[in-house]
């Protein structure tokens, strides 16, 4: 199953994560260097690349001549403009997302970079409400703060405006991109489902982070740094910010006036260049992937497998973390795993997968990799790591796979060396499905201040039986605990009402991301 991992509840504003994807991200209010960013040496800071401001397609004048998106198949309709007279690319592109399609063999369907159907536009020209001074409402996620600068008040109308139609948007979006820039086409994976939301969320969360510069920069900066792996260069910004403001001139119809195409202007700039200068700076000190070679592919039930890998270079990162994960046979195609593991000394990483249906990704680590396949890993990422700062017990909560990362912060509490408690509820629908009991009872004999509790939800157990939260309610108190959730969202969403409810301050509970999560269950 893939697994994004996250920050502290407290953190969390269901955005995301935080893994350099997008739309992977939950602000994180502690600075990069605390959740084991590498320490950065101000003589080493690439000097900043300059990019250039976007060009934007969506003047008041396009408003009228609308920007069009490549034409959906077959003759245009009545009153719709058909592709514009020798623009060829337009056809080719088509041509070459149908060989796509009929190469994927399993799978969910791949819409590809279509373009939105016609009916589903308004043609500006004809119908477009004048520009409206529209408010988001105070229970909207883009509610204008009190203090908010007039970018972020005019960006925020923009997404208030845009949210609820984000499929087309973003839609259009790729259809712009695609068919204006198609030297992008290959740095996205063939199936666009997931990366098409994870755009507009990325895009949506640094604009509302506008005003909150250390946040946004922090979120930018692992984006940056993320989207090494995607080939991602700085020529490329300016293409994609063009799009996007074609694609929001296109949508935005009430609040979209030459001011606010100034400020998203002025904020995809900024947004940009944060990201380039990251990537830059990283690239000083890390690769943009690793190449892993299988060296353990371990069934554990029919649809769980432990999978360790060898890196082909060095591989820094702290317990609790997780990474992207490519195989070769979906290229392009990123799905994320916790390490199963605390760092070993022979530097090998080990991840638990549960194949799910049409996951891509998940089904060809479990049924298809061997030793000797090789597959890409992107960089560590996530901050559900112990604080040895402080001797706190931790309380940690694993569901399914989600124990994988629970394990690799025993592992790490045994490595440090200054021992507390730690009290593991392992999460199961039957007995059958604790694949890694027998792993974390091993460790719970070794270490004294370990103990470790089966949960069983659907069937007999001779251990406990129910959810977990409700086995956590039994035992107690919590009140010197820190708390770390991992696991399917349902669970999470309940394992921190129920925290919280006893006691424990939405600060000191950790998990991971609750959107991502449902996401990836897709
Ligand atoms: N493989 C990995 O590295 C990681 C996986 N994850 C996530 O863990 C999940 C594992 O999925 P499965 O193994 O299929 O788990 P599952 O669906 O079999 O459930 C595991 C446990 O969670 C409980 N649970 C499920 N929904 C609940 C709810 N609404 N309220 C309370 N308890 C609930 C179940 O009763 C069971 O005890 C996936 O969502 C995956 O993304 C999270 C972190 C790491």
């Amino acid at each position: 199953m893939d697994a994004p991992t996250t920050t502290s509840s407290a953190g969390s504003d269901g955005s995301g994560g935080n893994s350099g994807d997008w739309g992977w991200f939950t602000p994180s209010r502690r600075p990069a260097e605390e959740q084991g960013a590498p320490d950065r040496q101000s003589d080493e800071r690439a000097p900043s690349r300059p990019v250039n401001p976007i060009r934007p397609v969506g003047t008041g004048a396009d408003r009228r001549t609308p920007v069009e998106p490549p034409p959906a198949p077959g003759p245009p309709g009545p009153g719709v403009s058909g592709p514009r007279p020798g623009d060829r690319r337009v056809d080719e592109r088509r041509v070459d997302d149908r060989r796509v399609d009929e190469r994927r063999a399993p799978g969910p369907a791949t819409p590809g970079p279509t373009a939105p159907g016609r009916e589903e536009h308004q043609r500006p020209d004809e119908a477009a409400p004048a520009p409206q001074d529209v408010r988001p409402g105070p229970d909207s996620p883009f509610a204008v703060p009190e203090t908010a600068s007039p970018d972020a008040i005019l960006l925020r109308r923009t997404m208030a405006e845009v949210e609820p139609i984000s499929d087309k948007v973003t839609s259009y979006f790729y259809a712009l991109l695609f068919v204006q820039h198609p030297e992008l086409r290959p740095l996205f994976p063939a199936a666009m489902d997931a990366q098409r939301d994870r755009l507009f969320k990325a895009i949506l969360t640094a604009a509302r982070l506008i005003d909150d510069p250390d946040i946004l920069t922090d979120f930018l900066t692992r984006l940056g740094r993320g989207h090494r792996k995607y080939g991602t260069q700085p020529e490329h910004y300016p293409a994609v910010g063009e799009c996007l403001i074609g694609a929001l001139t296109r949508y935005a119809v009430t609040t979209w006036t030459d001011e606010a195409e100034a400020a998203w202007v002025r904020a995809y700039t900024a947004i940009s260049q944060i990201m380039i200068d990251a990537a830059a700076e990283d690239e000083l000190r890390a690769p943009a992937w690793w190449q892993a070679e299988v060296v353990g592919h371990e069934p554990r039930t029919h649809d769980i497998a432990v999978i360790t890998v060898r890196p082909d270079q060095p591989y820094p990162f702290l317990a609790g973390q997780y990474t992207s994960v490519e195989t070769p046979w979906w290229p392009r195609v990123w799905r994320h795993y916790s390490f199963a593991s605390a760092p070993r000394s022979d530097g090998l990483l080990s991840f638990h997968v549960k194949a799910i249906p049409a996951g891509w990704v998940s089904s060809a680590l479990v049924h298809r990799a061997r030793p000797g396949d090789v597959i890409r890993l992107g960089p560590p990422a996530g901050s559900m790591t112990v604080d040895h700062s402080n001797d706190n017990g931790l309380l940690c909560l694993g569901g399914g796979t989600g124990i994988a990362p629970i394990k690799a912060l025993v592992e790490d509490v045994a490595d440090y060396g200054r021992h507390r408690p730690v009290e593991v509820f392992y999460g199961a629908r039957n007995d059958h499905d604790l694949y890694d009991i027998d792993t974390m009872l091993r460790l719970a004999q070794k270490h004294p201040w370990l103990a470790v509790r089966p949960v069983v939800s659907d069937g007999p157990t001779n251990g406990l039986s129910g959810r977990l939260p409700d086995a956590v309610r039994q035992y107690g108190p919590w009140n010197a605990f820190d708390a770390y959730l991992s696991g399917p969202p349902g669970m999470i969403r309940s394992g921190v009402d129920a925290l919280v409810g006893i006691g424990i301050p939405s600060h000191r509970i950790r998990h991971d991301s609750i959107e991502e999560l449902a996401a990836a269950a897709e």
